[in-house]
């Protein structure tokens, strides 16, 4: 992920310089093996200006054994307990044997999980013995999971030279004491954190902190619910006022849903905090539904990223609301419901009706997801768990028993097989037509809702329905809101196309100035500009301000990363992380002079079309260049590039005319080089080389080193783009190329050859002094066949076409088979920023809708 300065602090170090601190969660699922135990320790060690307080769960399937063990020991099972034990011991000494690199440290580690099992085993034989299992016991049991890990990523850590340290959940974590699912003291926690572990992030240890544990009344070890790893994290994050968390998981972040259901989910790459915590509580099992709270009022970014894939950005999980063109940003599905009904007159009117139902269902111990009433009072509606189905029923039947048997009510329906259905999205407040637009969908795909539940907050909508219309259901819904298009790729709306410039030299300024101009329903919005140094990024489109900022500070030869809100980043990076947010109908206009072929690869994997001025990319291997087309393809993206010969001409528009009518081109020919064209011309005229070579780069004719126009490089790369076209399978280094710059200066610093330009004045005045000798005019011209490319410098007559080209005028001659007695001329200006920019923005528009 590019980088972005941060100023939040974790508190003043002895020094006086702020400590800033993030958090980092390791969840079970990435810690399997001895492999995934050594890429934490990679991701805690790398270097980075923040200091890294980490927080552990127990290797993958470990708790699911200890709680095994514990039901086991319950029921007095101690054979079973015992293989169970010595199964978990065996695998984290081979755990800790394949991280640790010396003996001494693999004895000290196995010491410790030798006494660890030790107790662990003990105290289940009690268990066993009593056939008593408390809920302390549980708790004390089923921690030993997370508190083995961090030993073994302490012992890690410490191989690797660093100052890490064990420090027990416990004695910083404080809670209410509820065994199984206690919450963190907040108030009591801060202080903790205050006094026990920011001195040891100020003395530069790493500190390791189980996850899902913490201290209960008179130090009783307590934990905090499945997945409660998460709710370390965040309360760690909170009291420490991290710059960020960061919980490593086994998925690529946050989705739209969940991709068994909808193969097109995508990730998303920010969601407030308020729309995460309401996924995570409809069922989006990625977060605790409780990780959130502690960050309610405090402004910590939690960031959701793959273990697998530490580049990846991931999903954001802020106070920030973006992408706000998406209302829905997400949809969950809860299965196997149970939806309860309570019918009935006598509930008109009457007091205290559904705080008796939900007493009831309280009292039998059933969590409810989800309730409806309808405003005329007559019915309730809730869903519960199909397996509690029953027992709600039944609990319900017991609590208004009176009523029932006055027939007050009608009576209680469970109806099991249903499903919950809940979209979320804070755009959806205010925005009128998305509870219609849901129910359409759902319509539309024959999907019957069979209740409706909507809070005030307009954070989300729920629906019931049957639970074997959830697929269906999910897809259509995904669909209705486009949300195969948050996290990159294209959105195919009507109303906009998304433009990411990659460049922002002569051309790229021209055509900045140019698109508002441009006539056409929909006019493009540049969303980001990158340069070398790193790019800016606006998902809803650069201000004027932003781009007119962007372009004085270009013109000036400074850097964006300079800009206010800019990001430092390389440009494959750039776009990789421009492509992560929504953009609709996104391009990628390439107007550097360099070999982009990363960036743009990665716009392409992101369904971005690509247009381009560049001829690098075009002109690369053509293993390379094939490869490009394929992913293209692949992605149902378009490469436009007419500008890459003939800048403004409409060369490849004539090249696909001809060929789109079955006509085929058996050889192209002319002039395309503006810059020679021009410098030819004026030399013609008696100028010397230096002056009109000057005058050529201020007026925007050369490329960035003018050495590519005179070395023939710039002619080759054109005329093997148009070889290609018409069947030539070769590559640049098979073009025959006639270069005119001297051996001496040929490979010498830019800046120097500019300053010596003088010295070739004379070779100039006399390879024109020879050409007019001859009744000649000198042209660089190219000849391209299916099998053979020759660029270089020709004595035409003065009776020949291209005899007759003034300045920048190029002249692409295209013989084909209709066209082959008289070809098929195309003459014009070939060079200049306000041609080239024209180009490309004809390009960009061909991809916006007519
Ligand atoms: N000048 C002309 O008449 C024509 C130019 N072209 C092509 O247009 C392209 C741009 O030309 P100019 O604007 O004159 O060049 P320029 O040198 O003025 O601008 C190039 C810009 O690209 C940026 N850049 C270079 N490498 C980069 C990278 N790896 N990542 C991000 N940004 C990078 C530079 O910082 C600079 O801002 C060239 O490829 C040229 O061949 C095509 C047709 C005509
Ligand atoms: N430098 C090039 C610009 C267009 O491609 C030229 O002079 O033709």
């Amino acid at each position: 992920m590019p980088a972005r300065s941060s100023t939040r602090s974790a508190g003043r170090s002895s020094t006086g310089r702020s400590t800033a601190v993030e958090v980092f969660k390791f969840g079970g699922a990435s810690l399997a093996d001895a492999a995934a135990v050594r890429h934490a320790i990679d991701l805690i060690l790398a270097p980075r200006p923040t200091r890294v307080v980490n927080v552990v769960s127990a290797l993958a399937g470990v708790t699911d054994a200890l709680l095994a063990i514990a039901t086991a020991a319950r029921e007095g099972d101690v054979k079973a307990v015992d293989v169970a034990v010595d199964r978990l011991h065996a695998r984290h000494v081979a755990v800790g044997n394949e991280v640790l690199p010396n003996i001494r440290a693999r004895t000290a580690l196995q010491r410790e999980l030798d006494e660890a099992f030790d107790e662990l085993r003990m105290l289940a034989h009690g268990v066993a013995s009593l056939r008593e299992l408390t809920p302390r016991t549980r708790d004390f049991l089923v921690a030993r999971g997370e508190q083995l890990s961090a030993r073994i990523v302490v012992a890690g850590l410490v191989s690797r030279k660093a100052k890490a340290q064990y420090v027990e959940a416990a004695e910083i974590i404080q809670t209410d004491g509820v065994f199984g699912n206690a919450f963190p003291d907040l108030a009591a926690t801060d202080r903790l954190v205050r006094a026990r572990l920011r001195p040891l992030v100020r003395r530069k240890v790493i500190p390791v902190i189980p996850g899902f544990v913490g201290g209960g009344e008179g130090g009783a070890l307590v934990t905090l619910g499945r997945g409660g790893s998460d709710l370390t994290a965040t309360v760690l994050g909170r009291s420490l006022k991290a710059e960020r968390i960061t919980l490593w998981k086994d998925v690529p972040g946050l989705m739209t849903t969940d991709p068994r259901l909808v193969p097109t989910a995508r990730i998303v790459p920010q969601l407030n905090v308020r729309e995460a915590a309401e996924l995570a509580y409809y069922g989006a099992k990625v977060l605790h539904p409780r990780a959130l709270i502690p960050l309610t009022r405090v402004r910590v970014p939690v960031f959701v990223r793959p273990f697998a894939d530490p580049e990846a950005p991931g999903t954001e999980i802020s106070v920030r609301h973006t992408l706000q063109r998406y209302p829905v940003k997400a949809l969950s599905i809860v299965r196997s419901q149970a939806l309860i009904t309570v019918t009935g007159n006598g509930m008109l009117g009457v007091p205290g009706i559904a705080a008796r139902t939900f007493a009831a269902l309280q009292q039998a111990g059933i969590s409810v997801t989800l309730i409806s009433q309808a405003s005329s009072e007559h019915s309730i509606c809730l869903c519960v768990p199909s397996e509690r189905g029953r027992d709600a029923k039944i609990a319900l039947e017991r609590a208004f028993a009176l009523e029932l048997s006055r027939r007050e009510l009608e009576g209680m329906d469970a109806q099991t097989g249903m499903a919950t259905l809940a979209v979320v999205g804070l755009g959806m407040a205010g925005s009128p037509g998305i509870a219609s637009r849901m129910f359409t969908s759902l319509s539309r795909a024959g999907v019957n809702i069979v209740a409706i539940a909507q809070g005030s907050s307009e954070l989300n909508i729920s629906v019931v329905i049957a639970e074997r219309d959830a697929e269906a259901a999910a897809r259509a819904v995904h669909d209705e809101f486009q949300l195969d298009k948050i996290g990159g790729g294209g959105v195919r709306r009507d109303d906009r196309l998304d433009v990411v410039l990659l460049g922002v030299g002569q051309i790229g300024r021209e055509l900045l100035r140019m698109l508002p101009r441009s006539r056409r329903r929909v006019r493009p919005t540049v969303v980001g500009l990158i340069d070398r140094s790193g790019f800016v990024f606006e998902p809803d489109g650069l201000s004027p301000r932003q781009l007119a900022s962007a372009v004085a500070l270009k013109s000036a030869g400074k850097p964006l990363a300079s800009l206010a809100h800019a990001r430092k980043a390389s440009a494959s990076e750039a776009v990789q992380w421009i492509a992560t947010h929504a953009l609709a109908r996104p391009v990628l206009v390439d107007v550097t002079a360099d070999d982009t072929l990363p960036a743009i690869r990665k716009a392409l994997a992101a369904d971005m079309d690509i247009v381009l001025a560049n001829k690098k990319p075009l002109s690369a291997p053509r293993a390379e260049v094939a490869a490009l087309r394929a992913l293209a393809k692949q992605h149902g993206a378009r490469i436009l590039h007419e500008t890459t010969v003939g800048a403004g001409l409409p060369v490849m528009d004539s090249y696909a005319k001809l060929v789109e009518t079955g006509d085929k081109v058996l050889r192209v020919e002319g002039c395309t080089s503006g810059t020679l064209g021009f410098l030819l011309t004026e030399i013609g005229k008696g100028r010397p080389f230096s002056d009109a070579l000057r005058d050529a780069m201020a007026r925007g004719y050369t490329e960035p080193d003018p050495r590519d126009d005179l070395s023939g490089m710039d002619v080759a790369r054109k005329a093997l783009i148009l070889a290609r076209l018409i069947g030539f399978d070769g590559d640049l280094t098979d073009v025959t190329v006639e270069s005119l710059v001297p051996e001496a200066y040929r490979h010498m610093p830019v800046a120097k050859f500019k300053a010596t330009l003088a010295d070739q004045d004379k070779l100039w005045a006399s390879r024109q002094a020879a050409a007019v000798k001859q009744g000649r005019a000198l042209r660089y011209v190219l000849r391209a066949t299916p099998r053979k490319v020759v660029v270089g410098l020709q004595a035409v007559p003065l009776s020949h076409p291209l005899a007759g080209l003034r300045g920048t005028d190029n002249q692409i001659v295209f013989t084909t088979k209709r066209y082959k007695e008289h070809p098929l001329v195309i003459t014009g200006p070939g060079a200049g920023p306000a041609v080239t920019a024209a180009g490309v923005l004809n390009d960009i528009l061909q991809l916006t809708p007519a």
